[in-house]
């Protein structure tokens, strides 16, 4: 059989979100980590019996030549191995600057598929993620007033999606909006048969619900090309006559030391870490300035963690506040400031594993892409949903054994996550 949904994702957390969100609606999803090299007969491996390919990309913040090239490598692979549409997968909080990669992968995407029209939509309900009238919604404020304005590369300003995309593409962008969206499918398409007329290209679509996502679902059937967070697969899968369903893939039993990697510096992962330390347990702080200085920080952490990991989970993080990140971006500059902090926190992975750690929490986007790629990893298997959009997932390390790893995006998660996803893990009371 060959694959329904090729999806490209734009970030690692991003990646794993999607695939649960398509598992708990029934499909059968293989993550693989970067495009297979060329050459690689994609019937010819796990894809072949897959519903759906996540292919892992790190291109949210790179240059958009860079993220335009990746993502059209994937879709060619897609393509390749049979999909019948094609998912550009992006954060719930819209992450991007006019420089992009949004808007600049999606015309790519559409340019190689020979489509003239798609839809785009971050909205995730579950996870407090709604588009109104075009604007969005984090939690109860909007995206400009929340936690995503300081972002330290993405910083998100402006509310409004129709004119955030409008400045990263060159066809002009369009509006879906809820009240079209409550009257159903037909509706939607009957909108989307005209904004095709004016040349729109791709349209925001409001949704304030899973309701509203299972109507756009059906609606988007026939489209080459959707865009969106990982809110739209909990509509899609329904196209191939795929039923929700809470048989996540069984993982093997875990086992080794556990530990914490926190990169990111989003609001949920902050109370995250506030909270671990406060129940006393053993955490590291990666100090970027120090490891501007020279310092070797990663083998300091190490050092650290030799100390306690047999006791329980260790937290290495470099999560600050707000104004603390912007103090450091402002002395070594920010992609600078970044590149540091995910090539350290990837070494001290690395050397956690080879203490052990054989279960792994990552919290952060960009560092979940330099950990995994450190790590050699080069496919995931999604078991169980710790929180919404967080499934704990199983690779097989180089050497043989099994890794437990959980790729946690920065504002996912509730205050104990960094402990709770252990202990579903483990099944051990805590
Ligand atoms: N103390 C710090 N000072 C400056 N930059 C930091 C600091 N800690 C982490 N960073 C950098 O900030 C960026 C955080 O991005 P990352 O994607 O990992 O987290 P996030 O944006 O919260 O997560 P997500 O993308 O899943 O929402 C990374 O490049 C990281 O290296
Ligand atoms: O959509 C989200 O918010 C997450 O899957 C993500 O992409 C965070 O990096």
């Amino acid at each position: 059989m060959s694959v329904r949904l090729g999806c490209i994702a734009d970030d690692f957390t991003g990646a794993t979100d999607l695939a649960n969100n398509l598992v708990r609606a029934g499909m059968r999803v293989v993550q693989l980590i970067d495009v297979p090299a060329a050459g690689t007969d994609p019937t010819a491996d796990p894809a072949a019996d897959a519903d759906a390919v996540v292919i892992t990309l790190k291109s949210r913040t790179v240059p958009a030549a860079e993220a335009v090239e990746a993502s059209l490598r994937a879709l060619e692979w897609l393509r390749a191995a049979g999909a019948e549409q094609i998912y550009f997968k992006y954060c719930s909080t819209f992450d991007s600057t006019p420089a992009g990669n949004i808007g600049q992968v999606t015309e790519a995407l559409m340019d190689a598929l020979g489509t003239d029209f798609t839809v785009a939509t971050p909205a995730f309900p579950d996870n407090g993620r709604t588009v109104f009238k075009g604007h969005l919604f984090v939690g109860d404020v909007l995206l400009s007033e929340s936690g995503m304005r300081h972002h330290p590369l993405t910083p998100m300003t402006d509310s409004n999606l129709v004119s955030v995309l409008d400045a990263q593409t060159t066809r002009p962008t369009g509006l879906i909006d809820h009240e079209v969206v409550a009257q159903g499918a037909d509706a939607v398409r009957a909108r989307i048969a005209q904004l095709r007329t004016q040349g729109v290209g791709a349209a925001i679509v409001d949704a304030v619900s899973n309701d509203d996502l299972v109507r756009l679902g059906a609606a988007v059937k026939e489209l080459a090309l959707v865009t969106a967070g990982s809110g739209l697969a909990i509509g899609l899968p329904a196209n191939w006559g795929f039923e929700p369903s809470s048989a996540a893939a069984q993982l093997p039993p875990a086992c080794g030391r556990q530990a914490v990697v926190a990169g990111s510096v989003s609001a949920a992962t902050n109370g995250q870490v506030r909270e671990f330390l406060s129940t006393g347990r053993p955490a590291f702080s990666v100090d970027p300035l120090r490891i501007a200085a020279g310092e070797d920080v990663a083998a300091q952490a190490l050092a650290f963690a030799d100390k306690h990991l047999a006791d329980g989970p260790v937290l290495v993080y470099s999560t600050e506040s707000p104004d603390a990140v912007r103090s450091v971006q402002g002395q070594l500059g920010a992609a600078e400031a970044g590149e540091l902090v995910e090539q350290t926190l990837a070494r001290v992975a690395q050397g956690l594993i080879q203490r052990g750690v054989r279960q792994l929490v990552v919290a952060g986007g960009e560092t979940s892409g330099a950990v995994v790629q450190a790590l050699g990893l080069t496919g995931l298997r999604i078991g169980g949903q710790i929180d919404p959009g967080v499934p704990w997932c199983a690779a097989p390390l180089p050497g043989g054994d099994t890794l437990h790893i959980t790729l946690k995006s920065g504002n996912f998660g509730g205050p104990d996550f960094f402990t709770a996803a252990f202990t579903l893990l483990t099944g051990e009371s805590k």
